[in-house]
């Protein structure tokens, strides 16, 4: 396939960042935001969010309902160029290029910058189309190879080898989502944006995917929304912590932000003082 790494239209300088990691190399930023507000209409739903998002580590986003999360995802990607009402303002700089520029390809922009949603959505189609899709929509061949690689990508590939063919719909709801992330990954993204995508699902099928990301984020960078703490905990390397009104109210590794945060509203609302 003709898809990788190695196609850079969208790629400028990369930023090197701080020190921590999962496996002794230095961070490097793949997304930055800096000064982002978000509108629907007149309301404000982000308010001057500048963070840097680390390469090939799982960051959660976490805060209460409606302070912004998905639609912080939706501004990486451009998905939120599809409401009418929203406007962006500020910069969201993926590899050193603002995707806001006019010369951005969003369906270029969303190959390299998967989604998974909260609800697996595969299309009414077989396994193998669902994953080929990401790859045609692109105006791209896809192999058997691509697909094999794909759902092995994204855990599934032992389970369904023998009925690629079968519709994507007949899978159960945790084999369904990996699908999902298998047609994400088929295109060779960068990143892959995930919104809440274990809500759905029964706990042993949302520990399948967990396993998943961990496998993952050894290609690719993992953007998770969750509400549920104790996962965010368990998975990430940093997380984000967003609050009412649209405020990144603190942003550092994990740890610090589970046992040791800065912002005392960050303390309340992870021990459930509100939210
Ligand atoms: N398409 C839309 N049109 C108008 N307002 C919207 C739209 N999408 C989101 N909003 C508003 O923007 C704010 C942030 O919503 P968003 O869904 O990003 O929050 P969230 O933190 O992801 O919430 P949740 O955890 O409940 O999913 C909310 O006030 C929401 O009502």
């Amino acid at each position: 396939m003709s898809t990788g790494k190695t196609d850079d239209s969208l790629i400028m300088t990369e930023v090197q960042t701080g020190e921590s990691d999962r496996d002794g190399r230095p961070d490097r930023t793949v997304i930055e935001t800096r000064d982002l507000d978000v509108y629907y209409g007149e309301d404000q739903a982000l308010r001057d969010v500048s963070i840097e998002i680390p390469e090939e580590k799982v960051t959660a986003l976490i805060g209460p309902s409606g302070c912004g999360k998905s639609t912080f995802l939706r501004c990486i990607n451009r998905m939120n160029d599809q409401v009418d009402v929203c406007r962006v303002d500020g910069d969201v700089i993926f590899k050193g290029k603002n995707v806001y520029d006019d010369d951005v390809d969003p369906v270029a922009l969303r190959r390299k910058v998967g989604q998974v949603f909260q609800k697996p959505n595969p299309f009414p189609k077989s396994i193998r189309d669902n994953v080929t899709y990401g790859l045609e929509v692109q105006g791209q061949s896809a192999t058997d190879e691509d697909v094999e690689r794909a759902l092995r990508g994204a855990a599934l590939w032992d389970e369904v080898n023998d009925q690629l063919d079968s519709s994507g719909l007949d899978l159960s709801g945790g084999q369904q989502q990996r699908l999902c992330i298998a047609r994400a990954i088929a295109p060779d993204p960068e990143v892959i944006l995930m919104d809440e995508p274990t809500s759905a699902l029964d706990p042993v099928a949302a520990s399948k995917i967990e396993d998943l990301i961990d496998a993952l984020v050894e290609e690719y960078t993992v953007i998770i929304v969750t509400h549920n703490m104790q996962q965010a905990a368990r998975i990430s390397d940093k997380t984000a912590v967003f609050l009412t009104g649209g405020e990144l109210v603190e942003f550092d590794d994990t740890a610090t932000i589970f046992e040791n945060p800065d912002d005392s509203r960050v303390e309340d609302y992870i021990t459930g003082k509100f939210g």
